[in-house]
């Protein structure tokens, strides 16, 4: 479970976030939608430890890790699946494996490799000869492995193929089967709908709206016609 209450963060120049509070119950999928610069990758940031929020409370599975730095708050259990990637150029898919495994709980190398698809094949890849939707299976399989219970996807679809935003989707929705608690930040209400149990609208820092799964899923304009409204 990851619940946030109240979260501010920003940098030198200002306030981004003003008050953020969502709860993420285990074994969902919660996403958050915003226009670029609302304030999404600042959100993530804020929970992973990388930035550390002026105030509010980031609690996994109750134990509070609040402006903890970013590996106290992966060793409670939190993974981080960065904007971009993030893959080494010049490592192999094999090698990036070996550095992100820490033999912790049940997620080997072959486990990772036989959920994510397509990355089985390109054991010996290096990250730069790897397609943009096997880069982000690998952004993934680094997360994975160090067995998080809570896992943070900032902009996962970013630059993919719908055959691709579609892997990516089945993949969270597993996770989630498997009782993993998943935050996503995106800018597209269509993946949001597609896969999560609950959806937040974010408005300059702001949460303006939330829809349960079901309904944007039953009406996928609602949540389109949100979004639109806060277009900066
Ligand atoms: N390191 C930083 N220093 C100063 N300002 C920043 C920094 N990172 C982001 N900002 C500012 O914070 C605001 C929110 O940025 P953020 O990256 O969180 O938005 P976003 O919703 O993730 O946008 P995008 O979809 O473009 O990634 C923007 O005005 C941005 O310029």
């Amino acid at each position: 479970m990851l619940e946030l209450s109240g979260l501010t963060a920003g940098y030198d120049g200002g306030t981004v976030l003003h008050g953020v509070g969502l709860s993420v119950p285990e074994g969902t999928v919660h996403a958050v939608v915003g226009h670029n610069g609302a304030g999404k990758s600042t959100l993530v940031h804020a929970v992973a430890g990388l930035l550390a929020p002026a105030s509010g409370t980031v609690l996994v599975d109750g134990a509070d890790v609040t402006g903890r730095p970013a590996h106290r708050v992966a060793r409670a259990g939190v993974g981080l699946v960065p904007q971009g990637r993030r893959v080494f150029a010049g490592l192999t898919v094999n090698e990036h494996l070996r550095l992100s495994y820490r033999g912790k709980g049940d997620w080997t190398p072959d486990r990772v490799l036989g959920l994510l698809p397509g990355l089985a094949g390109r054991r010996g890849h290096r990250g730069a000869q790897l397609s943009g939707g096997e880069q982000q299976m690998l952004a993934l399989a680094r997360a994975l492995l160090g067995a998080p219970r809570v896992l943070l996807l900032d902009e996962p679809t970013e630059g993919l193929a719908p055959v691709v935003v579609r892997r990516v989707r089945e993949v969270v929705v597993t996770l989630a089967g498997e009782g993993m608690t998943l935050l996503l930040v995106s800018p597209s209400p269509g993946f949001a709908a597609a896969c999560a149990d609950e959806v937040s609208v974010l408005t300059a820092g702001r949460v303006t709206g939330r829809f349960s799964g079901p309904e944007v899923r039953a009406d996928p304009e609602r949540l389109r016609e949100a979004l639109a409204l806060t277009r900066p």
